[in-house]
């Protein structure tokens, strides 16, 4: 399994870079097949210096203080939650990024590969909400709608709140990269694009041609069909769903088991055919699991509520039954204004 794979020295070394020594773990944590917490406790396993681990540590640290932030916020995510971002002048998305004709090779090259294997690096991901945002003056909600409807590892916290990150929404500074940074991290030597300028001209910079053409999403999603209404019995019944398909959950214990796939769910916040495959995927390691396409209403017309049991989240505030909580990094809680004094309280925990 990929955690046995993760190198935390290297990590610690090399994580900023297009080629650097990243996990990869965020499919399958997003999907809720493994926890910070179980990445958190494998690091420890290692019995590495401090030093060594922090970086990952932190970084796991990042996905949860995006989680907390969500569930203190609610809805209240999905607009700018420190200011509104300016200036702004379309609500769409660069044609050239969706067309992957920035003309910046790498970044391209990235907006490529994210549309073949749904993952993007951290760092691209930055460079692109940039782009977006910064330079196209974008409102970051639709490129970030369509960055998350790319990503297997798509998690509407992590997403929408570090596109305002970048945008200067959820910071006090928006994010800029030129070409000289994305050159050196991923290791190209173009010259003479629109982003090969000092930092201090990004400011006031005119949109650059190459970007001035917006086009609105697009994303057509199909659902599957099979066992589109699968016979349930009304008995104790776990309920899974695009943010939970961990195998381990009662594992080996006798339930009924229902992956609830809401199409409500997904008109809002779309993804592409290959997300859910992926999840489709993940959930066959579960034994006996039923595909359920409906709204949690129908399910209940099956199931009653006192025989449903799911987990906490989000996107689950509106389900009737028995709430289990999550796995946490940490016992912290609650909303802090930034990361950094999210972190010092987790640090005082993790890193003893
Ligand atoms: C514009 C933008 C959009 C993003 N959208 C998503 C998204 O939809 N889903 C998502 O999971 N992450 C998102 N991220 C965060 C981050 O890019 C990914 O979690 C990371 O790239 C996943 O790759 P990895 O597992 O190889 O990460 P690693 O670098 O190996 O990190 C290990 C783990 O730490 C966590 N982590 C690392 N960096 C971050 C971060 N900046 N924020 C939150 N958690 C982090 C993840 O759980 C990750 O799996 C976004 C970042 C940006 C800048």
């Amino acid at each position: 399994m990929r955690v046995r794979e993760i190198d935390p020295l290297r990590y610690a070394q090399s994580r900023n870079y297009g080629d650097g020594a990243v996990t990869r773990l965020s499919p399958y944590i997003s999907r809720g097949v493994i926890s910070t917490r179980h990445v958190y406790e494998y690091i420890v396993s290692l019995e590495i210096s401090e030093a060594v681990s922090e970086k990952l540590i932190q970084e796991l640290a990042w996905r949860d203080y995006w989680q907390q932030v969500w569930i203190a916020k609610g809805d209240a995510i999905h607009t700018h939650l420190k200011q509104a971002q300016k200036p702004v002048s379309n609500f769409q998305i660069p044609k050239a990024i969706v067309e992957a004709s920035t003309g910046i090779e790498v970044v391209d090259t990235a907006i490529r590969e994210l549309y073949r294997t749904g993952y993007m690096h951290n760092h691209m991901r930055m460079y692109v909400a940039a782009i977006c945002c910064n330079m196209a003056h974008s409102h970051w909600l639709a490129p970030a709608k369509w960055m998350y409807s790319h990503l297997l590892d798509g998690d509407i916290a992590s997403n929408q709140l570090s596109w305002q990150w970048v945008a200067g929404a959820f910071s006090n500074n928006k994010y800029y990269a030129n070409q000289e940074n994305i050159n050196r991290f991923f290791h190209s030597d173009q010259k003479n694009t629109f982003l090969d300028v000092p930092y201090e001209r990004f400011e006031n910079m005119e949109t650059p041609i190459a970007l001035r053409e917006n086009i609105s999403l697009k994303v057509g999603l199909h659902l599957p069909n099979i066992e589109r209404s699968p016979a349930l019995v009304d008995q104790p019944t776990l309920v899974y769903n695009y943010y939970n398909v961990n195998p381990d959950w009662h594992k080996g214990e006798s339930f009924q088991r229902v992956l609830l796939l809401e199409p409500s769910q997904f008109e809002t916040y779309p993804v592409h055919q290959k997300c859910i495959d992926f999840m489709i995927g993940l959930s066959e390691n579960i034994p006996e699991i039923k595909v359920f396409v409906g709204e949690l209403d129908e399910l209940l017309v099956q199931v009653s509520s006192e025989n449903i049991i799911y987990k906490e989240h989000p996107l689950n505030a509106h389900y009737q039954g028995f709430q289990e909580p999550r796995d946490w990094l940490s016992t912290v809680t609650g909303y802090y204004p930034s990361f950094f004094s999210f972190w010092k309280k987790c640090k005082k925990e993790l890193m003893k």
